[in-house]
């Protein structure tokens, strides 16, 4: 049965949390413009990122997705994108080898600049004004003018993904990437004293490169080891630019999002029926779904109905983010309900979404352990259901912000004023993220040898 799709279909659904912009003509100057820009991400890297992802679903690779909540235009810099790029391939390594299967690399980078509001406007000192929506639609500064929804925005967001890609493919294939030297940044924090007990893991994988090395395996030589895979990704909310920027792949006559990677569709914009869905099911990319507390059995039946009909392992990631102590029954039943339906998906672990507090001090946070505890449900729940915990989805950064409590360097509420730098929701800064990797590294390899105990 060939389904019938057309990127502009998504019009006639209901939509949420899109900007209406006032200036329509503006709006369709932007459109017809990024329309015959070329696109970000090729078909061919798609593919092979949804070939990837199948492996994950199969357990024999895993992913790590992660980076800023809200990319900025203010904040753009090559240096905060290498750092975010460094901890990520830090983080790989370690995963690495507590899985003893190859990291799925993926950013929160490179078009992850709109953003869903959990309210529609915001009110200061007494004056109400609509929300801070991402860089692609309007401005973090408190003013009207600032908040109004302008088009040419996403002319400037298209410019700074095509940058931050091609410094990323840039950093992929050069020396940069090299396990060695990844490796010898993370010693580094393994021998501070408070990061003591990350010291015997990061020892270990020093042995275990040292005996490659002995052995005659340089990196230089292991292309896999020396040239790392990364891909982009970000949520597809604004619909505009995304169709603007699909393209029709000439050797399969099949549509790509050329906007990144992977995309995916957030938890306040998955309802089954509406815009976000109709977009996403027809492009190719690998999608991600955001499932909170709120995901029913049905929906989520009908959304892989809709966003894998052919059952493929590396269309669909479940991006479980219920918070901490809410995992055990969600995820649980969301689950069984997978296994009914004989689904092929990855489940991937977003610890942030749901355990966003504000701190006595008035700063949106996230307490360090609330996001590990969430994690270990996750691996729990897996655990008792014999299903695969594929992947991991952070926000972070390589930079040294204060933006979640915890962590061995122990930030605390008191401390958050100092450098919280995020646009949106707060990051994991660079050693909170190393943190975690370790940490999430231990229980990969605990599973592993439960595995290996049992046959
Ligand atoms: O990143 C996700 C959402 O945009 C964010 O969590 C919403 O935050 P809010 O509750 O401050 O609107
Ligand atoms: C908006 C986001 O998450 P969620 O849809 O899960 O709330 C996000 O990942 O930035
Ligand atoms: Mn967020």
């Amino acid at each position: 049965m060939t389904r019938v799709w057309n990127k502009s279909d998504w019009r006639a659904k209901p939509r949420v949390q899109m900007p209406d912009y006032p200036d329509r003509d503006k709006l369709e100057a932007v459109e017809a413009r990024l329309s015959k820009y070329p696109p970000l991400v090729f078909a061919g890297e798609s593919r092979r990122l949804r070939a990837e992802l199948a492996k994950v679903a199969r357990g024999e690779a895993f992913l790590l997705q992660g980076g800023d909540c809200a990319e900025s235009f203010a904040e753009f810099s090559a240096d905060s994108i290498r750092e975010t790029f460094k901890v990520m391939l830090q983080m790989a390594v370690v995963l690495t080898y507590g899985a003893k299967v190859p990291v799925v690399k993926v950013g929160r980078m490179a078009g992850q600049f709109a953003k869903p509001r959990s309210a529609p406007t915001e009110t200061v000192g007494g004056v109400e004004l609509p929300s801070y929506r991402g860089d692609i639609i309007n401005e973090l500064e408190f003013t009207p003018e600032s908040r109004m929804p302008d088009p040419e925005k996403m002319l400037r967001a298209y410019t700074q993904a095509a940058a931050s890609l091609n410094l990323l493919r840039a950093f992929s294939t050069g020396g940069f990437a090299d396990i060695h030297r990844v490796h010898s940044w993370t010693t580094g924090f393994a021998e501070t004293d408070k990061a003591e007990r990350y010291r015997e893991l990061s020892n270990r994988i020093s042995s275990a490169l040292d005996f490659m090395t002995a052995a005659g395996v340089s990196s230089d030589r292991m292309s896999t080891m020396s040239v790392v895979d990364f891909y982009t990704s970000h949520e597809a909310l604004l619909l505009e630019y995304e169709e603007a920027l699909t393209r029709v792949d000439s050797t399969t006559g099949q549509t790509i999002a050329g906007s990144g990677h992977m995309i995916w569709i957030g938890d306040r914009t998955r309802q089954p029926d509406g815009a976000h869905v109709e977009f996403c099911r027809g492009v190719i990319n690998p999608i991600g779904l955001k499932c909170g507390p709120t995901m029913t059995a049905e929906d989520l039946k009908t959304l892989m109905a809709k966003l894998n009909p052919e059952n493929d392992p590396g269309r669909l990631t479940l991006i479980a983010r219920f918070g901490s102590g809410k995992v055990g029954d969600n995820l649980t039943r969301l689950i069984e309900t997978v296994k009914e339906e004989g689904a092929n998906v990855v489940w991937s672990c977003d610890p942030m979404h749901g355990n966003t507090i504000k701190s006595a001090t008035g700063y949106k946070t996230r307490p360090f352990d609330m996001v590990l505890s969430e994690v270990r449900e996750f691996f729990a729940v897996h655990r008792e259901q014999g299903t695969i915990p594929g992947g991991v989805h952070f926000e972070m950064t390589g930079q040294d912000v204060t933006e979640c409590t915890g962590g061995v360097r122990d930030v605390t509420e008191e401390d958050l004023s100092d450098r919280y730098h995020t646009a949106c929701d707060p990051r994991l800064n660079a050693s909170q993220s190393l943190e975690l990797a370790f940490l999430v590294a231990e229980e990969l390899s605990d599973r592993r040898e439960m595995h290996r105990a049992a046959s």
